[in-house]
Protein backbone atom coordinates (compact mmCIF):
# COMPACT_ATOMS: atom_id res chain seq x y z
CA UNK A 1 0.00 0.00 0.00
CA UNK A 2 1.14 3.28 -0.81
CA UNK A 3 0.45 6.49 1.19
CA UNK A 4 1.49 9.62 1.57
CA UNK A 5 1.44 11.85 4.30
CA UNK A 6 1.07 15.64 5.18
CA UNK A 7 3.05 16.08 1.53
CA UNK A 8 3.43 19.65 0.72
CA UNK A 9 5.48 21.17 -1.96
CA UNK A 10 6.14 24.68 -3.67
CA UNK A 11 7.29 26.37 -6.55
CA UNK A 12 9.07 29.82 -5.44
CA UNK A 13 6.36 30.76 -2.43
CA UNK A 14 3.46 28.80 -4.56
CA UNK A 15 2.11 25.79 -2.97
CA UNK A 16 1.12 23.53 -5.69
CA UNK A 17 0.76 20.07 -3.02
CA UNK A 18 -1.35 21.46 -0.24
CA UNK A 19 -0.63 18.97 2.78
CA UNK A 20 -2.23 16.38 1.15
CA UNK A 21 -2.64 12.46 2.34
CA UNK A 22 -4.08 10.18 0.56
CA UNK A 23 -3.59 6.24 0.97
CA UNK A 24 -3.59 4.09 -2.40
CA UNK A 25 -4.98 0.68 -2.45
CA UNK A 26 -2.42 -2.17 -4.04
CA UNK A 27 -4.27 -2.82 -6.87
CA UNK A 28 -6.61 -0.83 -9.12
CA UNK A 29 -6.73 1.80 -11.89
CA UNK A 30 -6.77 5.58 -10.07
CA UNK A 31 -7.18 8.37 -12.27
CA UNK A 32 -5.90 11.81 -11.38
CA UNK A 33 -7.59 14.67 -13.17
CA UNK A 34 -7.60 19.05 -12.62
CA UNK A 35 -6.97 21.98 -14.08
CA UNK A 36 -3.81 22.58 -15.93
CA UNK A 37 -1.21 23.69 -14.03
CA UNK A 38 -2.44 22.48 -10.71
CA UNK A 39 -0.12 20.12 -9.67
CA UNK A 40 -0.87 16.55 -11.11
CA UNK A 41 2.37 15.71 -12.50
CA UNK A 42 4.00 17.23 -9.64
CA UNK A 43 2.43 14.57 -7.91
CA UNK A 44 3.34 12.01 -9.73
CA UNK A 45 7.14 12.85 -9.78
CA UNK A 46 6.99 13.05 -6.02
CA UNK A 47 5.56 9.44 -5.82
CA UNK A 48 8.06 8.22 -8.45
CA UNK A 49 10.70 9.84 -6.57
CA UNK A 50 11.77 12.00 -9.24
CA UNK A 51 11.31 14.99 -6.64
CA UNK A 52 12.36 15.12 -3.25
CA UNK A 53 12.24 19.02 -2.80
CA UNK A 54 8.88 18.75 -0.78
CA UNK A 55 7.72 18.28 2.94
CA UNK A 56 5.63 15.33 4.37
CA UNK A 57 6.75 11.57 3.64
CA UNK A 58 5.70 8.29 1.71
CA UNK A 59 5.07 4.84 3.03
CA UNK A 60 4.81 1.81 1.54
CA UNK A 61 3.64 -1.24 2.91
CA UNK A 62 3.45 0.65 6.39
CA UNK A 63 7.33 1.17 6.03
CA UNK A 64 8.62 4.87 5.74
CA UNK A 65 10.49 5.18 2.35
CA UNK A 66 14.38 6.11 3.53
CA UNK A 67 16.23 4.71 0.12
CA UNK A 68 14.12 5.85 -2.50
CA UNK A 69 16.36 4.45 -5.45
CA UNK A 70 15.83 1.21 -4.15
CA UNK A 71 12.37 2.00 -3.59
CA UNK A 72 11.92 2.73 -7.23
CA UNK A 73 14.37 -0.46 -8.14
CA UNK A 74 11.65 -2.65 -6.71
CA UNK A 75 8.88 -1.59 -6.69
CA UNK A 76 7.71 1.16 -9.22
CA UNK A 77 7.80 2.14 -12.98
CA UNK A 78 7.25 5.37 -14.52
CA UNK A 79 5.52 6.28 -17.71
CA UNK A 80 6.79 9.35 -19.07
CA UNK A 81 4.52 11.71 -20.90
CA UNK A 82 7.70 12.87 -24.03
CA UNK A 83 10.71 10.83 -24.75
CA UNK A 84 10.12 7.72 -21.97
CA UNK A 85 13.58 6.43 -23.85
CA UNK A 86 17.19 6.74 -24.34
CA UNK A 87 17.47 7.55 -28.51
CA UNK A 88 20.91 5.33 -29.00
CA UNK A 89 19.51 2.65 -27.79
CA UNK A 90 17.30 0.05 -29.79
CA UNK A 91 13.60 -0.67 -28.78
CA UNK A 92 14.38 -3.92 -27.17
CA UNK A 93 17.10 -2.14 -25.36
CA UNK A 94 14.80 0.33 -23.94
CA UNK A 95 12.45 -2.48 -22.43
CA UNK A 96 15.10 -4.02 -20.84
CA UNK A 97 17.09 -1.05 -19.71
CA UNK A 98 14.63 -0.54 -16.33
CA UNK A 99 14.95 -4.65 -15.15
CA UNK A 100 18.91 -3.98 -15.60
CA UNK A 101 19.56 -0.83 -13.80
CA UNK A 102 17.15 -2.29 -11.09
CA UNK A 103 19.11 -5.92 -11.20
CA UNK A 104 16.06 -7.64 -12.11
CA UNK A 105 15.55 -11.20 -13.91
CA UNK A 106 13.18 -11.29 -16.45
CA UNK A 107 12.47 -13.98 -18.82
CA UNK A 108 13.06 -14.09 -22.50
CA UNK A 109 9.57 -15.76 -22.93
CA UNK A 110 7.98 -12.91 -20.67
CA UNK A 111 9.42 -9.97 -23.14
CA UNK A 112 8.33 -12.14 -25.89
CA UNK A 113 4.84 -12.84 -25.01
CA UNK A 114 4.41 -8.80 -23.91
CA UNK A 115 5.83 -7.65 -26.81
CA UNK A 116 3.29 -9.81 -28.65
CA UNK A 117 0.70 -8.97 -27.14
CA UNK A 118 1.19 -5.30 -27.29
CA UNK A 119 2.00 -5.91 -31.55
CA UNK A 120 5.70 -4.19 -31.12
CA UNK A 121 7.06 -8.03 -31.75
CA UNK A 122 8.67 -6.87 -35.22
CA UNK A 123 9.60 -3.38 -33.96
CA UNK A 124 12.19 -4.67 -31.06
CA UNK A 125 15.61 -3.65 -33.79
CA UNK A 126 14.47 -0.16 -34.50
CA UNK A 127 15.01 2.67 -32.71
CA UNK A 128 12.81 5.21 -30.52
CA UNK A 129 12.88 7.49 -33.28
CA UNK A 130 11.87 5.22 -35.79
CA UNK A 131 8.26 4.44 -34.11
CA UNK A 132 4.68 6.20 -34.38
CA UNK A 133 3.58 8.17 -31.36
CA UNK A 134 0.79 5.27 -30.50
CA UNK A 135 4.46 2.51 -31.10
CA UNK A 136 6.06 4.22 -28.71
CA UNK A 137 3.38 4.66 -26.13
CA UNK A 138 2.54 0.98 -26.41
CA UNK A 139 6.71 0.27 -26.03
CA UNK A 140 6.60 2.56 -23.00
CA UNK A 141 3.98 0.08 -21.90
CA UNK A 142 5.75 -3.34 -22.27
CA UNK A 143 9.02 -1.77 -20.47
CA UNK A 144 6.33 -1.37 -17.04
CA UNK A 145 5.26 -4.62 -17.99
CA UNK A 146 8.29 -6.31 -18.23
CA UNK A 147 9.61 -5.04 -14.24
CA UNK A 148 6.45 -6.55 -13.16
CA UNK A 149 6.54 -3.07 -10.90
CA UNK A 150 3.59 -3.51 -8.50
CA UNK A 151 3.17 0.83 -9.11
CA UNK A 152 2.82 1.87 -12.42
CA UNK A 153 3.08 5.74 -12.35
CA UNK A 154 1.67 7.14 -15.96
CA UNK A 155 1.70 10.82 -16.79
CA UNK A 156 -0.71 10.92 -19.79
CA UNK A 157 -0.50 7.69 -21.17
CA UNK A 158 -2.87 8.76 -24.20
CA UNK A 159 -1.40 11.80 -24.63
CA UNK A 160 -0.80 12.62 -28.42
CA UNK A 161 -2.51 9.62 -29.54
CA UNK A 162 -5.77 8.92 -31.62
CA UNK A 163 -8.82 7.49 -30.26
CA UNK A 164 -8.22 3.79 -31.15
CA UNK A 165 -4.47 4.01 -29.95
CA UNK A 166 -6.35 5.87 -26.57
CA UNK A 167 -8.61 3.32 -26.25
CA UNK A 168 -5.68 0.27 -26.67
CA UNK A 169 -3.78 1.82 -24.10
CA UNK A 170 -5.82 2.19 -21.55
CA UNK A 171 -7.64 -1.32 -22.38
CA UNK A 172 -3.77 -2.52 -21.46
CA UNK A 173 -3.32 -0.39 -18.25
CA UNK A 174 -7.07 -1.69 -17.10
CA UNK A 175 -5.59 -5.30 -17.39
CA UNK A 176 -2.54 -4.71 -15.47
CA UNK A 177 -4.75 -2.98 -13.04
CA UNK A 178 -5.36 -6.42 -11.57
CA UNK A 179 -2.51 -6.89 -10.64
CA UNK A 180 -0.64 -4.04 -9.75
CA UNK A 181 -1.85 -0.47 -8.46
CA UNK A 182 -1.81 1.59 -11.76
CA UNK A 183 -2.23 5.93 -11.26
CA UNK A 184 -2.83 7.97 -14.35
CA UNK A 185 -2.71 11.86 -14.72
CA UNK A 186 -4.74 12.59 -17.83
CA UNK A 187 -6.67 15.51 -19.59
CA UNK A 188 -9.41 13.38 -20.51
CA UNK A 189 -12.19 12.77 -17.92
CA UNK A 190 -13.67 11.09 -20.13
CA UNK A 191 -11.39 8.03 -20.36
CA UNK A 192 -10.63 8.45 -17.08
CA UNK A 193 -14.65 8.05 -15.90
CA UNK A 194 -14.52 4.62 -18.59
CA UNK A 195 -11.60 2.66 -17.49
CA UNK A 196 -10.17 4.15 -14.25
CA UNK A 197 -12.03 2.44 -10.65
CA UNK A 198 -11.69 5.65 -9.20
CA UNK A 199 -10.91 9.36 -10.24
CA UNK A 200 -9.70 11.59 -8.09
CA UNK A 201 -9.73 15.60 -8.55
CA UNK A 202 -6.58 17.93 -7.80
CA UNK A 203 -7.86 21.04 -6.50
CA UNK A 204 -6.06 23.45 -4.67
CA UNK A 205 -3.20 20.90 -3.52
CA UNK A 206 -5.87 18.14 -2.18
CA UNK A 207 -6.99 15.12 -4.22
CA UNK A 208 -10.71 14.78 -3.93
CA UNK A 209 -12.67 12.35 -4.22
CA UNK A 210 -13.26 8.45 -3.10
CA UNK A 211 -11.30 5.46 -4.03
CA UNK A 212 -12.96 2.63 -4.67
CA UNK A 213 -11.03 -0.66 -3.13
CA UNK A 214 -10.09 -3.43 -5.20
CA UNK A 215 -9.59 -7.02 -4.80
CA UNK A 216 -6.60 -8.45 -5.96
CA UNK A 217 -6.69 -11.54 -8.09
CA UNK A 218 -3.58 -12.57 -7.09
CA UNK A 219 0.00 -11.89 -5.45
CA UNK A 220 2.42 -10.88 -8.41
CA UNK A 221 5.60 -13.22 -7.46
CA UNK A 222 8.38 -11.96 -5.83
CA UNK A 223 11.68 -10.31 -8.22
CA UNK A 224 14.05 -12.50 -8.23
CA UNK A 225 17.14 -10.90 -8.53
CA UNK A 226 20.12 -11.05 -11.17
CA UNK A 227 23.42 -8.62 -11.30
CA UNK A 228 23.18 -7.16 -14.81
CA UNK A 229 26.26 -4.50 -15.76
CA UNK A 230 24.67 -2.38 -18.90
CA UNK A 231 28.18 -2.65 -20.69
CA UNK A 232 26.00 -2.34 -23.94
CA UNK A 233 24.94 0.94 -22.59
CA UNK A 234 28.33 3.14 -23.03
CA UNK A 235 29.02 0.98 -26.62
CA UNK A 236 25.51 2.68 -27.92
CA UNK A 237 26.24 5.86 -26.64
CA UNK A 238 29.35 6.03 -28.76
CA UNK A 239 27.32 4.28 -32.03
CA UNK A 240 25.17 6.83 -31.27
CA UNK A 241 27.50 9.86 -31.38
CA UNK A 242 29.89 8.04 -34.35
CA UNK A 243 29.12 11.03 -36.90
CA UNK A 244 30.29 13.36 -34.34
CA UNK A 245 33.19 11.23 -33.02
CA UNK A 246 34.84 9.89 -36.30
CA UNK A 247 35.82 14.16 -36.74
CA UNK A 248 37.61 13.59 -33.27
CA UNK A 249 38.93 10.23 -33.61
CA UNK A 250 40.42 11.67 -37.41
CA UNK A 251 41.92 14.14 -36.15
CA UNK A 252 43.66 12.70 -32.55
CA UNK A 253 44.87 10.03 -35.08
CA UNK A 254 46.48 12.47 -37.38
CA UNK A 255 47.86 13.92 -34.21
CA UNK A 256 48.95 10.90 -32.59
CA UNK A 257 50.69 9.57 -36.42
CA UNK A 258 52.41 13.01 -36.14
CA UNK A 259 53.81 13.25 -32.57
CA UNK A 260 55.24 8.89 -33.92
CA UNK A 261 56.57 10.35 -37.33
CA UNK A 262 57.97 13.06 -35.79
CA UNK A 263 59.89 11.13 -32.68
CA UNK A 264 60.46 8.33 -34.97
CA UNK A 265 62.56 10.44 -36.61
CA UNK A 266 64.64 12.09 -34.03
CA UNK A 267 65.68 8.89 -33.15
CA UNK A 268 66.10 7.59 -36.39
CA UNK A 269 68.65 10.46 -37.21
CA UNK A 270 70.36 10.16 -33.67
CA UNK A 271 70.93 6.41 -34.17
CA UNK A 272 71.80 7.18 -38.22
CA UNK A 273 74.62 9.85 -36.81
CA UNK A 274 75.96 7.09 -33.88
CA UNK A 275 76.24 4.70 -36.07
CA UNK A 276 77.69 6.59 -38.96
CA UNK A 277 80.53 7.38 -36.17
CA UNK A 278 81.46 4.00 -35.06
CA UNK A 279 81.86 3.13 -38.86
CA UNK A 280 83.30 5.85 -40.43
CA UNK A 281 86.39 5.36 -42.06
CA UNK A 282 88.27 7.54 -40.39
CA UNK A 283 86.84 7.07 -37.10
CA UNK A 284 89.96 7.30 -34.88
CA UNK A 285 92.03 9.62 -36.75
CA UNK A 286 93.19 13.14 -35.34
CA UNK A 287 94.62 16.00 -37.19
CA UNK A 288 97.57 17.49 -35.48
CA UNK A 289 98.86 21.00 -36.17
CA UNK A 290 101.53 23.24 -34.38
CA UNK A 291 100.43 26.29 -32.89
CA UNK A 292 102.70 27.92 -34.26
CA UNK A 293 102.24 27.07 -37.06
CA UNK A 294 105.41 25.34 -37.98
CA UNK A 295 106.59 21.80 -39.38
CA UNK A 296 107.00 19.14 -37.50
CA UNK A 297 110.47 18.03 -37.66
CA UNK A 298 110.03 14.87 -35.57
CA UNK A 299 107.10 12.15 -35.00
CA UNK A 300 105.63 13.19 -31.72
CA UNK A 301 105.89 10.43 -29.06
CA UNK A 302 102.51 9.64 -27.61
CA UNK A 303 101.07 6.11 -25.75
CA UNK A 304 97.70 4.68 -27.06
CA UNK A 305 98.53 5.73 -30.84
CA UNK A 306 98.04 2.39 -33.75
CA UNK A 307 99.98 4.85 -36.58
CA UNK A 308 101.54 8.13 -36.91
CA UNK A 309 102.66 9.75 -40.31
CA UNK A 310 102.40 13.22 -41.78
CA UNK A 311 99.92 14.38 -43.72
CA UNK A 312 99.80 14.35 -47.79
CA UNK A 313 98.91 17.30 -49.87
CA UNK A 314 96.53 14.72 -51.81
CA UNK A 315 95.47 18.21 -53.66
CA UNK A 316 98.55 18.06 -55.46
CA UNK A 317 97.68 15.17 -57.19
CA UNK A 318 94.94 14.94 -60.29
CA UNK A 319 91.91 12.40 -59.80
CA UNK A 320 90.51 11.59 -63.19
CA UNK A 321 86.96 9.60 -64.59
CA UNK A 322 88.14 9.49 -68.36
CA UNK A 323 88.39 12.79 -69.19
CA UNK A 324 86.84 14.45 -66.10
CA UNK A 325 88.39 16.02 -62.93
CA UNK A 326 87.01 13.97 -60.32
CA UNK A 327 85.73 16.72 -56.93
CA UNK A 328 86.09 14.05 -54.14
CA UNK A 329 87.66 14.39 -50.90
CA UNK A 330 90.52 12.07 -50.70
CA UNK A 331 91.94 10.26 -47.75
CA UNK A 332 94.07 7.20 -46.82
CA UNK A 333 92.37 4.49 -45.44
CA UNK A 334 94.01 4.02 -41.47
CA UNK A 335 95.34 0.50 -40.69
CA UNK A 336 92.42 -0.23 -38.34
CA UNK A 337 89.56 -0.81 -40.54
CA UNK A 338 87.44 -3.71 -39.12
CA UNK A 339 84.89 -0.63 -38.48
CA UNK A 340 84.18 -0.54 -41.77
CA UNK A 341 80.96 -1.68 -43.35
CA UNK A 342 80.99 -2.18 -47.13
CA UNK A 343 77.76 -2.48 -49.03
CA UNK A 344 80.11 -3.95 -52.41
CA UNK A 345 83.23 -5.03 -52.78
CA UNK A 346 86.08 -5.46 -50.27
CA UNK A 347 88.72 -4.03 -48.56
CA UNK A 348 91.77 -2.73 -50.84
CA UNK A 349 94.85 -4.53 -50.64
CA UNK A 350 97.42 -2.62 -52.52
CA UNK A 351 97.99 0.64 -53.67
CA UNK A 352 96.63 0.25 -56.72
CA UNK A 353 92.88 -0.54 -55.12
CA UNK A 354 90.58 1.98 -53.35
CA UNK A 355 87.69 2.31 -51.48
CA UNK A 356 84.84 4.59 -52.31
CA UNK A 357 82.03 6.24 -51.27
CA UNK A 358 78.15 5.33 -52.13
CA UNK A 359 78.29 8.84 -54.27
CA UNK A 360 81.11 8.30 -55.69
CA UNK A 361 80.70 4.59 -56.68
CA UNK A 362 76.68 5.39 -58.11
CA UNK A 363 78.71 8.19 -60.26
CA UNK A 364 81.85 7.25 -61.67
CA UNK A 365 81.82 3.01 -61.21
CA UNK A 366 81.70 2.48 -64.96
CA UNK A 367 84.55 4.89 -65.64
CA UNK A 368 88.48 3.81 -65.64
CA UNK A 369 90.09 6.34 -62.34
CA UNK A 370 93.59 7.67 -62.55
CA UNK A 371 95.58 9.28 -60.38
CA UNK A 372 98.33 11.78 -61.65
CA UNK A 373 101.42 13.15 -59.77
CA UNK A 374 104.39 15.01 -61.29
CA UNK A 375 103.84 13.20 -64.37
CA UNK A 376 103.02 9.69 -63.35
CA UNK A 377 99.92 8.05 -63.30
CA UNK A 378 98.63 5.25 -61.37
CA UNK A 379 95.21 3.32 -62.72
CA UNK A 380 93.39 2.74 -59.64
CA UNK A 381 90.37 -0.08 -59.22
CA UNK A 382 87.67 0.48 -57.00
CA UNK A 383 87.37 -3.02 -54.95
CA UNK A 384 85.16 -2.07 -52.27
CA UNK A 385 81.99 0.22 -51.45
CA UNK A 386 81.05 1.83 -48.74
CA UNK A 387 77.63 1.78 -46.97
CA UNK A 388 75.79 4.91 -47.31
CA UNK A 389 75.54 6.56 -44.02
CA UNK A 390 74.11 9.36 -42.72
CA UNK A 391 77.28 11.85 -43.22
CA UNK A 392 77.80 9.87 -47.15
CA UNK A 393 79.62 12.31 -49.61
CA UNK A 394 81.99 11.78 -52.21
CA UNK A 395 84.44 10.72 -50.78
CA UNK A 396 87.63 8.46 -52.12
CA UNK A 397 89.74 6.23 -49.93
CA UNK A 398 93.83 5.63 -51.06
CA UNK A 399 95.49 2.29 -49.95
CA UNK A 400 98.12 3.52 -46.64
CA UNK A 401 101.07 1.93 -48.62
CA UNK A 402 100.53 4.49 -51.32
CA UNK A 403 102.12 6.97 -49.37
CA UNK A 404 105.43 5.32 -50.17
CA UNK A 405 105.19 6.15 -53.95
CA UNK A 406 103.57 9.87 -53.01
CA UNK A 407 107.01 11.00 -50.41
CA UNK A 408 107.09 14.23 -52.74
CA UNK A 409 103.46 15.35 -51.96
CA UNK A 410 104.48 14.96 -47.93
CA UNK A 411 103.07 17.62 -45.50
CA UNK A 412 105.17 18.51 -43.01
CA UNK A 413 102.87 20.89 -40.97
CA UNK A 414 100.15 18.59 -40.42
CA UNK A 415 100.39 14.98 -38.66
CA UNK A 416 97.77 12.04 -39.11
CA UNK A 417 97.35 10.08 -35.82
CA UNK A 418 95.16 7.09 -35.71
CA UNK A 419 93.99 5.96 -32.15
CA UNK A 420 93.36 3.07 -29.96
CA UNK A 421 89.48 3.17 -30.06
CA UNK A 422 88.93 3.41 -26.71
CA UNK A 423 91.46 5.67 -26.21
CA UNK A 424 90.57 8.03 -28.74
CA UNK A 425 89.14 10.87 -26.19
CA UNK A 426 92.08 10.77 -23.98
CA UNK A 427 94.79 11.05 -26.87
CA UNK A 428 92.82 13.70 -28.22
CA UNK A 429 92.73 15.44 -24.89
CA UNK A 430 96.26 15.24 -24.36
CA UNK A 431 97.60 16.41 -27.33
CA UNK A 432 94.84 19.60 -27.69
CA UNK A 433 96.50 20.94 -24.82
CA UNK A 434 99.87 21.35 -27.26
CA UNK A 435 98.80 21.31 -30.20
CA UNK A 436 95.61 22.39 -32.79
CA UNK A 437 93.94 19.35 -33.25
CA UNK A 438 90.63 18.56 -35.37
CA UNK A 439 89.46 15.13 -35.59
CA UNK A 440 87.01 15.47 -39.02
CA UNK A 441 84.48 13.01 -37.86
CA UNK A 442 83.93 14.29 -34.52
CA UNK A 443 83.35 17.96 -35.95
CA UNK A 444 80.48 16.22 -38.37
CA UNK A 445 78.82 14.11 -35.73
CA UNK A 446 79.04 17.45 -33.26
CA UNK A 447 77.77 20.23 -36.02
CA UNK A 448 75.06 17.19 -37.12
CA UNK A 449 73.98 16.20 -33.14
CA UNK A 450 73.76 20.10 -32.70
CA UNK A 451 71.20 20.60 -35.71
CA UNK A 452 69.36 17.39 -34.75
CA UNK A 453 69.00 18.58 -30.77
CA UNK A 454 67.64 21.47 -32.05
CA UNK A 455 65.27 20.40 -34.50
CA UNK A 456 64.43 18.15 -31.61
CA UNK A 457 63.50 21.01 -29.28
CA UNK A 458 61.56 22.37 -31.97
CA UNK A 459 59.35 19.40 -32.66
CA UNK A 460 59.06 19.01 -29.09
CA UNK A 461 57.93 22.02 -28.29
CA UNK A 462 55.91 21.97 -31.91
CA UNK A 463 54.02 17.87 -31.36
CA UNK A 464 53.70 18.87 -27.65
CA UNK A 465 51.75 21.54 -28.33
CA UNK A 466 49.98 19.43 -30.98
CA UNK A 467 49.00 16.57 -28.23
CA UNK A 468 48.19 19.45 -25.61
CA UNK A 469 45.78 20.66 -28.12
CA UNK A 470 44.10 17.64 -29.54
CA UNK A 471 43.86 16.59 -25.64
CA UNK A 472 42.28 19.64 -24.97
CA UNK A 473 39.62 19.20 -28.11
CA UNK A 474 39.12 15.59 -26.45
CA UNK A 475 38.26 17.64 -23.66
CA UNK A 476 35.76 19.89 -24.51
CA UNK A 477 34.21 17.30 -26.88
CA UNK A 478 33.63 14.64 -24.60
CA UNK A 479 32.04 17.64 -21.87
CA UNK A 480 29.73 18.61 -25.29
CA UNK A 481 28.74 15.08 -26.16
CA UNK A 482 27.68 15.03 -22.21
CA UNK A 483 25.93 18.11 -22.49
CA UNK A 484 23.71 16.95 -24.48
CA UNK A 485 22.91 13.36 -23.28
CA UNK A 486 21.22 15.43 -19.95
CA UNK A 487 17.98 13.83 -20.97
CA UNK A 488 19.33 10.25 -21.38
CA UNK A 489 21.26 10.73 -17.90
CA UNK A 490 17.89 11.90 -16.24
CA UNK A 491 16.23 9.69 -17.38
CA UNK A 492 18.33 6.85 -16.50
CA UNK A 493 18.44 8.65 -12.97
CA UNK A 494 14.51 8.41 -13.03
CA UNK A 495 15.31 4.84 -13.46
CA UNK A 496 16.39 3.99 -10.15
CA UNK A 497 20.09 4.26 -11.25
CA UNK A 498 22.34 5.11 -8.68
CA UNK A 499 24.68 7.89 -8.71
CA UNK A 500 27.85 5.38 -8.15
CA UNK A 501 26.78 3.27 -11.34
CA UNK A 502 26.35 6.23 -13.20
CA UNK A 503 29.77 7.58 -12.54
CA UNK A 504 30.94 4.11 -13.09
CA UNK A 505 29.34 3.76 -16.97
CA UNK A 506 31.02 7.23 -17.42
CA UNK A 507 34.63 5.87 -16.35
CA UNK A 508 33.98 2.88 -18.92
CA UNK A 509 32.41 5.07 -21.46
CA UNK A 510 35.79 7.31 -21.10
CA UNK A 511 38.26 4.38 -20.89
CA UNK A 512 36.54 3.00 -23.92
CA UNK A 513 36.71 6.10 -25.75
CA UNK A 514 40.17 7.79 -24.81
CA UNK A 515 41.63 3.79 -25.63
CA UNK A 516 40.04 3.65 -29.13
CA UNK A 517 41.34 7.28 -29.79
CA UNK A 518 44.90 5.99 -28.43
CA UNK A 519 44.73 2.38 -29.85
CA UNK A 520 43.38 3.38 -33.39
CA UNK A 521 46.38 5.87 -33.07
CA UNK A 522 49.54 3.93 -32.34
CA UNK A 523 48.17 1.34 -34.46
CA UNK A 524 47.91 3.80 -37.57
CA UNK A 525 51.60 5.25 -36.45
CA UNK A 526 52.64 1.70 -36.39
CA UNK A 527 51.45 0.56 -39.73
CA UNK A 528 52.61 3.95 -41.31
CA UNK A 529 56.34 3.94 -39.91
CA UNK A 530 56.71 0.62 -41.39
CA UNK A 531 55.11 1.86 -43.93
CA UNK A 532 57.81 4.52 -44.69
CA UNK A 533 60.54 2.41 -43.83
CA UNK A 534 59.83 -0.97 -45.64
CA UNK A 535 57.55 0.43 -48.74
CA UNK A 536 59.25 3.24 -49.43
CA UNK A 537 62.84 2.63 -48.29
CA UNK A 538 63.52 5.87 -46.54
CA UNK A 539 67.27 4.34 -46.15
CA UNK A 540 67.99 4.89 -49.52
CA UNK A 541 67.52 8.01 -49.99
CA UNK A 542 68.09 9.46 -46.45
CA UNK A 543 70.40 6.88 -45.17
CA UNK A 544 68.24 6.41 -41.66
CA UNK A 545 65.04 4.80 -41.07
CA UNK A 546 62.18 5.69 -38.58
CA UNK A 547 63.15 4.59 -35.00
CA UNK A 548 61.32 3.89 -31.93
CA UNK A 549 63.70 2.78 -29.40
CA UNK A 550 63.14 2.53 -25.71
CA UNK A 551 62.55 5.62 -23.58
CA UNK A 552 62.20 3.94 -19.87
CA UNK A 553 62.19 -0.16 -19.98
CA UNK A 554 61.15 -1.05 -24.22
CA UNK A 555 60.35 0.84 -27.27
CA UNK A 556 56.86 0.15 -26.23
CA UNK A 557 57.11 3.02 -23.91
CA UNK A 558 55.72 5.75 -25.69
CA UNK A 559 52.72 3.71 -26.82
CA UNK A 560 51.58 2.85 -22.56
CA UNK A 561 52.57 6.75 -22.35
CA UNK A 562 49.92 7.70 -25.34
CA UNK A 563 47.47 5.28 -24.38
CA UNK A 564 47.83 6.27 -20.72
CA UNK A 565 47.48 10.08 -21.16
CA UNK A 566 44.34 9.54 -23.36
CA UNK A 567 42.81 7.26 -20.72
CA UNK A 568 43.67 9.59 -17.96
CA UNK A 569 42.43 12.81 -19.89
CA UNK A 570 39.17 11.20 -21.54
CA UNK A 571 38.42 10.45 -17.70
CA UNK A 572 39.52 13.96 -16.50
CA UNK A 573 37.44 15.19 -19.16
CA UNK A 574 34.10 13.23 -17.92
CA UNK A 575 34.57 13.96 -14.52
CA UNK A 576 33.20 17.72 -14.21
CA UNK A 577 29.86 17.08 -16.43
CA UNK A 578 29.07 13.99 -14.69
CA UNK A 579 29.47 15.43 -11.44
CA UNK A 580 27.62 18.57 -12.47
CA UNK A 581 24.60 16.22 -13.99
CA UNK A 582 23.86 14.41 -10.61
CA UNK A 583 22.98 17.60 -9.38
CA UNK A 584 20.95 18.98 -11.96
CA UNK A 585 17.41 18.98 -11.45
CA UNK A 586 16.08 16.12 -13.14
CA UNK A 587 12.62 17.04 -13.43
CA UNK A 588 13.31 20.12 -15.03
CA UNK A 589 15.18 17.87 -17.31
CA UNK A 590 12.55 16.04 -18.30
CA UNK A 591 10.43 18.30 -18.07
CA UNK A 592 12.23 20.19 -21.01
CA UNK A 593 11.70 17.59 -23.57
N1 LIG B 1 10.48 24.55 -11.96
C1 LIG B 1 9.37 25.22 -11.71
N2 LIG B 1 9.43 26.44 -11.18
C2 LIG B 1 8.32 27.15 -10.89
N3 LIG B 1 7.08 26.67 -11.11
C3 LIG B 1 6.96 25.46 -11.65
C4 LIG B 1 8.08 24.67 -11.97
N4 LIG B 1 7.64 23.50 -12.47
C5 LIG B 1 6.30 23.56 -12.46
N5 LIG B 1 5.88 24.73 -11.98
C6 LIG B 1 4.51 25.15 -11.80
O1 LIG B 1 3.88 24.19 -10.96
C7 LIG B 1 2.55 24.04 -11.33
C8 LIG B 1 2.23 22.56 -11.45
O2 LIG B 1 2.85 22.05 -12.58
P1 LIG B 1 2.47 20.63 -13.13
O3 LIG B 1 3.25 20.36 -14.34
O4 LIG B 1 2.57 19.64 -12.03
O5 LIG B 1 0.95 20.83 -13.50
P2 LIG B 1 -0.04 19.85 -14.25
O6 LIG B 1 -1.26 19.80 -13.48
O7 LIG B 1 0.64 18.56 -14.52
O8 LIG B 1 -0.24 20.66 -15.59
P3 LIG B 1 -0.67 20.10 -17.03
O9 LIG B 1 -1.95 19.40 -16.83
O10 LIG B 1 -0.84 21.34 -17.83
O11 LIG B 1 0.42 19.23 -17.49
C9 LIG B 1 2.36 24.83 -12.59
O12 LIG B 1 1.65 26.01 -12.27
C10 LIG B 1 3.71 25.16 -13.06
O13 LIG B 1 3.75 26.43 -13.67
Amino acid sequence: MLELKNICKQYQQTTIIDHLSITFPDTGMIGIQGKSGCGKSTLLYIMGMLDDDYQGEIFYNGEKITDRKAFVNQHVSFMMQNKDYVASLTVKENLILPCHISHIHYHSTLLKKIVTQLGIQDLLSRYPYQLSGGQMKRASLAKALLKQSEIILCDEPTGALYHQQAQDVMKYLKKISQNTLVIIVSHDPQLLKQYCDSVLTLEQGQLKGQIKKMKKSMDLSPHSYQHHTLWFYPFRQILHQRNKLMFLFFFQWIVIVAFFCIVTAIFGAFDATKQSEQQAVLKNIINVENKDGTPFENMIDIPNVVAIDYAYQLDQCQLMATDENIEATRYFLPQQNHHIRLSKGRMPQNEFEILVSYPFYQQYHDQPITLTYQQKTLTLTITGVLKQDFFSQNEIYFYHTLKNQLSELINQHELIIETKTSFHQDVYDTLSSDYIVYSEIQERVNSYQSLLSLAQLIAGIFIGMSLLISLLLLGIVESIIYFERKHNVAYLLSLGLSHRRLFLLSLYEAFLLGGLIATGGCLLSMVVYEYVNHVLCIEQYFSFSLLLKPVIFSRYDLYVFIFLIYLVMSVLSVLKPVSQMMKMNQIEVLREE
